[in-house]
């Protein structure tokens, strides 16, 4: 009796299903290392051809916006997708440029460039893993059958998850099951916390190149600073409003010799810096803390090249340390007056007029 060709399909799809315990380990460390570039601030370029541009734009579209759980918009991008770029670069250059071009335009040093190609010989994407390997970005290749051409251009830094079948649509079907697994364990990495567990520890960053780099791709850039020695109502209101202004918000804070010189009074800081930092932490409004021991944290602002500069109270804009920076760059610098007045100061004299 002949199968029917839904009983073919499902038999060539189990049987190639039974040879995949090998991608285990790859899997793994493309998981490791997709996360290590998101952290870092690294972002995805994927490209690939027919159904595997599908696949580019399918993972795209679960970094960009979510998978199954709820976690940060992760920075992601199909290479397939612009009618525009893809027509120019294919009628004025060729056709095997069309993603080693915005390789070229979008890569930087640790990004990841996902390939797809089931016979691992387009020509198009070989360019493309040229390119990126030239510009510093690392390959997650995804192949079938013998890795082609593509599986003798990796290099020892980079990731093939190869489907070892000879049939393009089981290859594919592969690769999409691939995907989802990948996607999952980057949702169990980043997700949201829900309760008890403590992402404090993480947004305190002392490095400040390092947390340039994580700032990279989380636009616009929100920058403030203080002291915050006893943290009151103001401040939760004023951060929770710079925080609504852009996409990420940084909080600069003096270290504690730089707060006795301002004078603020011998026993102060009240509460040291590892504390004060603590507690801004625990904010949700709040994405990252550091800290600076110079007299202004006009150095940590060039660092970090915000997007919008914020002091809270009542500053005169012009007196914010950082905003002609931030002002020439094209940003914006804001004073936002504090609905709740409170100061840490005031609220110390009362402690101690009223303490018996
Ligand atoms: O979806 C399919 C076949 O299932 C086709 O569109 C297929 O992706 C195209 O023929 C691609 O051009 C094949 O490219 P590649 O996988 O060999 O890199
Ligand atoms: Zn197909």
């Amino acid at each position: 009796m002949t199968r029917s060709i839904w009983q073919e399909h499902l038999h060539e799809h189990r049987a190639s299903l039974a040879q995949l315990d090998g991608l285990e380990v790859p899997l793994d460390s493309a998981l490791s290392r997709l996360l290590a570039t998101l952290r870092h601030g690294g972002k995805v370029l994927a490209c690939g051809n027919g159904g595997s541009s599908g696949d580019a734009q399918h993972l795209a579209s679960e970094l960009v916006n979510r998978f199954e759980g709820d976690r940060q918009a992760l920075p992601a991008v199909a290479l397939s997708t612009d009618s525009s770029v893809l027509t120019a670069i294919a009628n004025d250059d060729h056709y095997d440029r069309v993603f080693a071009r915005q390789v070229e335009a979008l890569g930087a040093h640790g990004d990841c460039l996902v390939a797809f190609t089931t016979s691992g010989n387009s020509a198009n994407i070989l360019a493309a893993v040229a390119a990126a390997q030239r510009q510093g970005l690392w390959i997650l290749a995804f192949t079938g059958r013998d890795g082609g051409r593509l599986g003798q251009l990796l290099g020892p830094g980079d990731l093939e998850l190869r489907v070892p079948h000879q049939r393009t649509a089981r290859i594919q079907e592969i690769h999409l099951l691939l995907i989802h697994a990948l996607c999952a364990g980057i949702d169990a990495a980043l997700a949201e916390p829900t309760g008890g567990e403590s992402v404090a520890t993480d947004k305190i960053q002392l490095d400040w190149q390092n947390l340039r780099t994580m700032c990279r791709h989380r636009r616009p850039l929100v920058f403030t600073n203080g002291v915050f020695d006893i943290l009151h109502r103001g401040h939760v209101q004023v951060l929770e409003e710079a925080r609504a202004q852009g996409g990420c918000l940084v909080v600069g804070v003096n270290d504690d010799a730089s707060v006795r010189r301002l004078g603020k009074g011998p026993d102060r800081p009240i509460n040291p810096l590892e504390d004060r930092m603590a507690v801004l932490a625990g904010l949700a409004a709040v994405d990252f803390v550091t800290a600076f021991a110079q007299d202004t944290p006009a150095g940590l602002i060039e660092t970090l090249e915000p997007d919008i500069l914020v002091k809270g109270g009542d500053w005169p804009r012009e007196a914010i340390v950082g905003a002609d920076f931030v002002l020439r760059r094209g940003g914006r610098v804001l004073s936002i007056p504090f609905r709740h007045e409170r100061s840490t100061t005031a609220l110390l004299r009362r402690i101690r007029e009223t303490a018996p």
